[in-house]
């Protein structure tokens, strides 16, 4: 079995691989924290022959988890953001800044469908961008919906957005305060994905299929103008092109890859970009 490992800022998640077939056996996530504790938080490693690990968590938390499975697995290959790879090249001007959760969602995303824009909905929400060729060119990030609720303060922190509103609905004015804040992030986190796509694309000139992934993906998607695919394997999709070890990974097949999205026409999001800024 492969054991792939996301360490986000909130959550760690991880899926068991048969390393034979390529199936998905299992999969959880526990809150990130500094120690692991085998048979609870992840499978029994007894039947782990690989670990694949991105993690974008503090170095401490890193290193306890690597020291941990070295002593039990025999392969643990750790992602780190380099300067190129599989075809695309960093946009950072200090390459290894770049999270490697974004690095690997951007490799995922070019490995699937060239050019195209990868929007990573967790403790922040990152947009990146690569160009059919390869070139990658940087992006952006603002706090996740979670991250803005709690910033307020206003006492709504634990009530989720539910993931199943209709994005109609978390657009109207909030008749409450947990509505009003809710609704209000959503707005917010929706406005700048849909704003940010379209500058970018109408910059450069190319409509790129947009791929989403992270714990909000599902409910931010819904509020995306543009045609897009939600992918929550995108990250794991990354590991298995840096580190392929079935055959299919070999062949270049990432789990879970979603059909490529076919974008709108370069006009349209010139003209919905002209048309928001004249509101
Ligand atoms: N079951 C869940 N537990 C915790 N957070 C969840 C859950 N479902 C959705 N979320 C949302 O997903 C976010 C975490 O997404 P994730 O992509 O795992 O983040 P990260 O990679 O930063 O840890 C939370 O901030 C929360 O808004
Ligand atoms: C931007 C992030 C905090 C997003 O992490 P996440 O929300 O997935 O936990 C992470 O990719 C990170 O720590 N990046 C380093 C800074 C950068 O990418 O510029
Ligand atoms: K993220």
């Amino acid at each position: 079995m492969i054991l792939d490992l996301d360490i986000g800022n909130t959550l760690s998640k991880w899926r068991l691989k048969d390393a034979d077939s390529s199936e998905i056996r299992s999969r959880g996530a526990v809150w990130t924290r500094e120690e692991w504790r085998p048979g609870s938080d992840i499978p029994d490693l007894d039947v782990v022959e690989a670990v694949r690990i991105s993690s974008v968590a503090r170095q401490a938390v890193l290193e306890q988890t690597v020291a941990l499975l070295q002593s039990r697995v025999s392969h643990v290959h750790v992602a780190r953001s380099v300067s190129e790879a599989l075809g695309v090249v960093n946009g950072y001007e200090e390459p290894h800044r770049l999270g490697v959760d974004r690095w690997l969602g951007v490799l995922a995303g070019y490995q699937l469908a060239g050019g195209c824009c990868a929007v990573d909905c967790g403790s922040a929400i990152t947009i990146d961008f690569v160009l059919p060729g390869g070139r990658h060119l940087g992006g952006y990030i603002i706090p996740g919906l979670r991250l803005m609720k709690e910033s307020l303060k206003l006492g709504t922190r634990n009530v989720a957005i539910d993931p199943d509103s209709e994005a109609e609905e978390l657009l109207l004015p909030g008749k409450r305060t947990v509505e009003a804040v809710n609704h209000g992030i959503y707005l917010a986190a929706v406005s700048a994905v849909n704003r940010i796509y379209a500058e970018v694309c109408d910059r450069e000139g190319i409509a790129l299929p947009m791929l989403l992934t992270g714990g909000d993906a599902r409910v931010v998607a819904r509020g995306v103008q543009s045609p897009h695919a939600v992918w929550p394997d995108m990250v794991y999709g990354g590991l298995e092109a840096c580190f392929p070890l079935t055959a299919a990974e070999r062949a270049g097949r990432m789990s879970g890859a979603p059909r490529v999205p076919q974008p709108a026409g370069l006009e349209k999001i010139r003209a919905g970009l002209a048309f928001s800024m004249l509101l």
